[in-house]
């Protein structure tokens, strides 16, 4: 990949180093020739997609969250869109699974809890993010986790950007309902479910040769149980999994409810009666007889 913006100046910010290049834009790490600010710059380079990238723009600025990566100022600049964000220190959890594979549990919960306290407070606003995923949260040394990526989330005022039926995000990590173009704040919580799954196996739930066979598995909820890849996961992280990849967006665990599970302060056998009547609920859901019904 060629450097080409490296030493330009954006609105006094300096472009130091080639970061990376997403689907939209290049990204740059930059400093402010006065404050000495850093700041991550990221460089429209489709023309194509200018109304996505101004998208991405108007909900990044519409969010402060410490765990959500700040947007700083949008320009266009000789007409190209950039974006001149906070720049997030750390690796991201993608590099951070293919290094060192399954992540111990304790740092999973305490970057699962960031993570859903973002996705949370964008959901109390009326924003669905779509594109949850490793590559899209980074995590510094001191395990502070923050969002990265807003290209494809989905707000009230997001205009329409898709033709109809088009799918948006990463199969592995869509839910069920995303498959019939049907998403919403629960395709978020299902793709937590997922990104939960790899950070305590090191594999990803949903898996496949081709996207055929990744989308037939989703959409029968049909993955190896937690534990026989991992044998040392807890029974609440397994329980925690098995409620945020339900197949019914209804009966999936919500981003609110889903803190609130991190937070209670449960012994790893304890068992209570939400637990037995949530596990009942999921077996009557995959009882055929219940789809045979439905789908009359
Ligand atoms: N605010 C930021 N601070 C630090 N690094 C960032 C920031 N935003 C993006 N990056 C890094 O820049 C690179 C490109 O990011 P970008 O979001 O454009 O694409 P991506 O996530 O790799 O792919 P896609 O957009 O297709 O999901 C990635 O390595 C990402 O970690």
């Amino acid at each position: 990949m060629q450097e080409p913006l490296i030493h330009r100046t954006i609105r006094g910010y300096q472009l130091t180093q080639w970061l990376g290049a997403g689907g939209m834009g290049e990204v740059y790490m930059a400093q402010h020739q006065t404050t000495r600010r850093t700041a991550a710059v990221k460089v429209l380079y489709r023309a194509d997609q200018a109304a996505r990238f101004r998208n991405e723009a108007y909900i990044q600025a519409s969010v402060q969250h410490p765990h959500i990566a700040a947007l700083y100022e949008y320009v266009i600049e000789d007409s190209t869109p950039c974006i001149i964000m906070e720049y997030v220190e750390g690796i991201t959890l993608e590099k951070l699974i293919k290094r060192q594979g399954r992540l111990p549990e304790s740092f999973v919960w305490k970057v699962l809890a960031q993570v859903a306290t973002a996705v949370a407070h964008l959901h109390q606003k009326g924003i669905i993010h779509r594109d949850l995923k490793p590559g899209n949260v980074k995590v510094n040394k001191d395990s502070f986790a923050k969002l990265l990526d807003f290209g494809i989330a989905k707000s009230a005022y997001t205009p329409k950007l898709t033709q109809e039926g088009y799918i948006v995000g990463t199969a592995h990590y869509m839910a069920p309902e995303q498959f019939q173009g049907k998403v919403s704040m629960q395709s978020d919580c299902w793709a937590l479910g997922v990104l939960l799954y790899e950070m305590l196996t090191g594999y990803l739930p949903f898996n496949g040769r081709t996207e055929t066979e990744i989308r037939v598995k989703i959409e029968k909820g049909d993955y190896t149980e937690p534990d026989l890849l991992a044998p040392q996961i807890s029974k609440r992280s397994k329980r925690l999994i098995g409620k945020l990849l339900r197949v019914n967006p209804t009966s999936r665990i919500s981003a609110a409810a889903l803190i609130q599970e991190l937070e209670s302060p449960q012994s790893d056998n304890g068992f209570g009666l939400a637990d037995w009547v949530d596990n009942l609920t999921e077996f009557v859901e995959k009882l055929p007889v219940k789809r045979w019904f439905k789908n009359r």
